[in-house]
């Protein structure tokens, strides 16, 4: 045996490899329903304000689209765009027969009132299912659209868990668009849920109880070792840029910095039995996901029955 193997190493969970079997049913899927019902998916997403992070995220959500076979329509808005325009170009693409998916991009604009934005989505089209009527059917256990970041989390850890029921977990976080939505989805899937956040005070205590932890805190290397109930599945859904002296010979000081989890990955993979890595995890499977929900969203607003990804 060699020095390694006296770790007991986890399962590293490859999300771009998931990523790459979800994108492929969606072509497979967008393929079929070109050649049986003429109609091709289309995903506008939208972007106000130049924020250099945001591009980069909408370029590749576009191009994934497009690889997908799907249509992909971008649309960016000045930073000064007011309300009243982001309303009435939501209002065209509710009505668009070739828009099948809309996504704008959060964070918005200070001045710009992100609920009632989202709210003034067709649910239908709602391909981030942020909109009310979405987070009121997943929440009750209804079919809706899911978010795209806790459905990609529900789909590796279906991998690795066919039954979750009466498995604990512990989501750390409790944002909209990651820890309430995952929370719910968990629940629905009959685990035990705890929900920890800024104002826990026991959070290595919670951790300890769960089997499954999926964290969105924002907080990089936040979950140690010491909190991870061996052989437990790891979900790192953190995305954070952190300096990177070692990579000090780059000129442009924004190429030292990289990106890293919410979890001390060196650490808590000795002690997990799965584990996602940052990067190559959650994000990948967010936008392979969103392309899922943008043909489910085809599927239904077609009334073709052929809605490709179930989580339950
Ligand atoms: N309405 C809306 N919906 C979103 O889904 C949404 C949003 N707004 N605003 C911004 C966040 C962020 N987000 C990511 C998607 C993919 C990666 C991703 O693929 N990350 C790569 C690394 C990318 C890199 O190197 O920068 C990875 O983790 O391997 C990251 C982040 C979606 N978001």
């Amino acid at each position: 045996m060699n020095k390694i193997a006296q770790f007991q190493e986890a399962e590293i969970i490859d999300g771009r490899a998931h990523a790459e079997d979800v994108r492929r049913e969606v072509r497979e899927k967008a393929a079929k329903m070109k050649a049986t019902h003429g109609i091709t998916p289309g995903l506008a997403v939208v972007l106000v304000g130049n924020d250099p992070a945001s591009e980069v995220y909408v370029r590749s959500k576009g191009k994934q689209a497009v690889d997908a076979g799907m249509n992909s329509f971008e649309f960016r808005l000045a930073e000064s765009t007011t309300r009243d325009e982001l309303l009435c170009l939501i209002e065209r693409l509710n009505t668009d027969p070739e828009v099948h998916g809309i996504l704008v991009q959060l964070p918005l604009p200070k001045h710009l009132p992100s609920t009632l934005v989202i709210n003034a989505i067709d649910p239908r089209k709602d391909v981030d299912g942020f909109h009310i009527a979405n987070v009121g059917m997943v929440g009750t256990g209804q079919d809706a659209i899911v978010p795209c970041t806790p459905l990609g989390c529900m789909l590796m850890l279906r991998a690795y868990h066919p039954d979750l029921r009466g498995k604990t977990a512990l989501v750390i976080g409790h944002s909209n668009v990651v820890g309430k939505p995952m929370a719910r989805l968990l629940l629905n899937a009959d685990c035990t849920v705890m929900i920890a956040h800024k104002s826990s005070t026991n959070i290595p205590e919670l951790a300890r109880l769960a089997d499954i932890v999926v964290v969105a805190a924002g907080v990089p290397g936040l979950v140690k070792a010491d909190w991870i109930k061996p052989g437990a599945t790891v979900i790192d859904v953190g995305i954070n840029r952190v300096p990177a002296p070692e990579l000090g010979l780059q000129e442009d000081s924004s190429a030292r910095t990289k990106i890293v989890g919410d979890v001390d990955f060196n650490g808590v993979s000795r002690v997990a039995g799965a584990i996602t890595p940052v990067p190559g995890g959650v994000g990948p499977m967010t936008i392979a996901c969103l392309l899922a929900n943008t043909l489910s969203a085809c599927c239904h607003l077609s009334g073709i029955d052929d809605s490709p990804f179930q989580i339950d």
